[in-house]
């Protein structure tokens, strides 16, 4: 069975249609960057797999049944602004995110299961490379960083999918070098499924192992929000390495106006 599958999955927000006729399945460990114009829906489209956005018409499955309607441990996220408590430190943080999902009440563990989740919390932190900063607060940290810290804070609760939403978008060059090698490892060791959302095409293909350019192929001059985009690319990175880079040249010189399905309605 695959981990995730939709259905001709539609979003709309009133008569505005921003997704339309979204079919795939998606096998664990993949990892699937995610490219498009902006506003086309590719961050709508990360909310209904995390959750907190519902769709509209359609089917999308999480391991068989309809995914949740709101976020679980299952699936973490990362988001391009830092997603962090300025108020808590680096540990505070991490350890919050289990306390949240635990005890969601008071928002706080006690004894053994409270020193347990800070022996989780201080393991999390040491797989993104934060074991030196464990009493820092966020103002105090790096850009990176602070990317970092919403990492292993996605990742407290051991989630199969990792939902990134350009999370290395506001960094500088060097830093997103070191950002790409920390997320390979951890979706390899972690045997994680992720979906991540970048405008870098070059990210898109030296990271995924399956990318998917968004875009509409139906337009109606007269509505122009009658239509929405759907996956006009799927392309299987893995299996044809060699295809990167002259894919990468076709997209980046905007294959999406001369894309064969692309109609006039
Ligand atoms: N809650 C909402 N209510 C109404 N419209 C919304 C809502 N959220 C998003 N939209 C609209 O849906 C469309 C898609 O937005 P979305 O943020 O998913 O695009 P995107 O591809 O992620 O854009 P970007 O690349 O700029 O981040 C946009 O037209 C946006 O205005």
């Amino acid at each position: 069975m695959s981990l995730v599958y939709a259905k001709n999955l539609e979003k709309h927000y009133g008569t505005d249609v921003v997704l339309e006729r979204l079919n795939f399945t998606v096998e664990a460990g993949e990892f699937v960057t995610v490219v498009g114009a902006s506003g086309c829906g590719k961050t709508t489209f990360l909310k209904m797999l995390l959750g907190t956005e519902a769709l509209s018409a359609g089917e999308l499955a999480l391991n068989g049944a309809s995914i949740p309607g709101e976020p679980g441990p299952d699936r973490g996220v990362v988001f391009q602004k830092y997603s962090v408590f300025p108020h808590l430190s680096v540990l505070g943080n991490v350890m919050m995110a289990e306390e949240l999902a635990r005890a969601p009440v008071l928002g706080k563990l006690f004894g053994k299961r409270r020193r347990r989740a800070r022996e989780a919390a201080v393991a999390r932190l040491g797989e993104v490379g934060l074991d030196d900063a464990l009493d820092k607060y966020p103002h105090e940290l790096s850009g990176g960083m602070q990317q970092r810290l919403a990492i292993a804070q996605a990742l407290m609760m051991r989630p199969r999918i990792l939902l990134l939403d350009e999370p290395f978008g506001a960094l500088d060059p060097g830093i997103r070098g070191d950002m790409h090698e920390l997320i390979t490892r951890l979706w390899k060791e972690l045997g994680l499924t992720v979906f991540m959302i970048t405008h870098d095409l070059e990210e898109a293909f030296s990271l995924g192992t399956r990318v998917w350019v968004f875009d509409k192929v139906r337009h109606d001059p007269q509505a122009p929000n009658a239509y929405g985009a759907t996956i006009t690319y799927d392309l299987d990175v893995d299996r044809n390495r060699d295809m990167k880079a002259a894919a990468a040249a076709t997209l980046a010189r905007g294959a999406s106006a001369t894309h064969p399905a692309t109609e006039e309605v």
